[in-house]
């Protein structure tokens, strides 16, 4: 299912004139400092903060203008921060909630829950009430939610957040492996680099840059954006793009011609 936004004005977050596109199947990063836009780009998208002027079309329909909150909830599904913040819902009840746009017939319903538990892992904690779970544990379960929507569009907020080192390679991993069209906001550039098809950079509310990430993530637009000093390699154990950062001004370290410190 495609995503297409185009000349997204919204009231907040300083978002003017933005041109977005996921493919079926893309997983689409979007990256950009904090307080950028990123977030408030994504709530137009699936369908909390009403466009000033624009178009967002998922599968080609416009999800403000001709789908109502329950048709496009059954195409897009998120993964936003603190999603499920403030309900004393155990886990299955907290995924249970992925299922409303459909109505569907209780008993299949409740194996969509349980298969979307099992797949992110967390079968053996259904039954802990959500807000008792770490913050590992509650992007999972927000995932499973997600899953048990069965959109074909998955909008994901900053989903590595609390999660460690493994845990977040295995989350992209599940991720890509859904094969849905995924747009999701990352800080962890290298991340970004590694798992994202494309990536969307926004400063103060404008696409700046957009492509494949080893094109789009070079020094100069990390100074410029970011305002950090970087330097662009290939991950040795992956062969995907590798980011080093240090302050800007930071006097450069002496390098060997094989990239090493002398
Ligand atoms: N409800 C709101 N009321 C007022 N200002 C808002 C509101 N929501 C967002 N903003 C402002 O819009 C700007 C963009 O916020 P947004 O959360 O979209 O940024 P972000 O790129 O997701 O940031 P971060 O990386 O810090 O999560 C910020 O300056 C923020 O303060």
């Amino acid at each position: 299912m495609r995503v297409e936004l185009t000349g997204l004005h919204l009231p907040l977050g300083g978002v003017a004139g933005a041109d977005l596109r996921v493919e079926p199947g893309e997983f689409v990063g979007l990256i950009g400092p904090n307080g950028s836009g990123k977030s408030t780009l994504l709530r137009s998208l699936y369908r909390t903060l009403r466009p000033e002027a624009g178009t967002v079309l998922v599968g080609g329909d416009d999800v403000w203008r001709t789908l109502s909150a329950r048709r496009s909830a059954q195409r897009i599904a998120v993964v936003a921060q603190h999603g499920g913040d403030g309900f004393d819902f155990t886990v299955a009840e907290l995924v249970a909630t992925g299922r409303t746009p459909h109505r569907g017939a209780p008993a299949a319903d409740r194996r969509i829950v349980a298969a979307a538990l099992e797949r992110v892992g967390m079968a053996g904690k259904a039954d802990r009430v959500y807000t008792t779970l770490s913050g590992g544990e509650r992007q999972r379960a927000l995932l499973a939610r997600a899953l048990a929507q069965q959109g074909g569009v998955l909008v994901l907020d900053e989903p590595t957040n609390h999660l460690d080192v493994h845990a977040q390679f295995e989350l992209l991993d599940l991720i890509r492996s859904l094969r849905v069209t995924a747009l999701a906001a990352l800080h962890e550039l290298n991340l970004a680099a590694a798992y994202c098809d494309r990536l969307y950079v926004l400063d103060a509310g404008r696409i700046v840059a957009h492509g494949a990430p080893a094109d789009v993530l070079t020094p100069d637009l990390l100074a410029e954006v970011f305002g950090v000093r970087a330097h662009l390699g290939v991950n040795p154990l992956t062969g995907r793009p590798n980011l080093a950062f240090a302050p800007l001004g930071q006097t450069p370290v002496p390098l060997t011609e094989t990239g090493d410190p002398r």
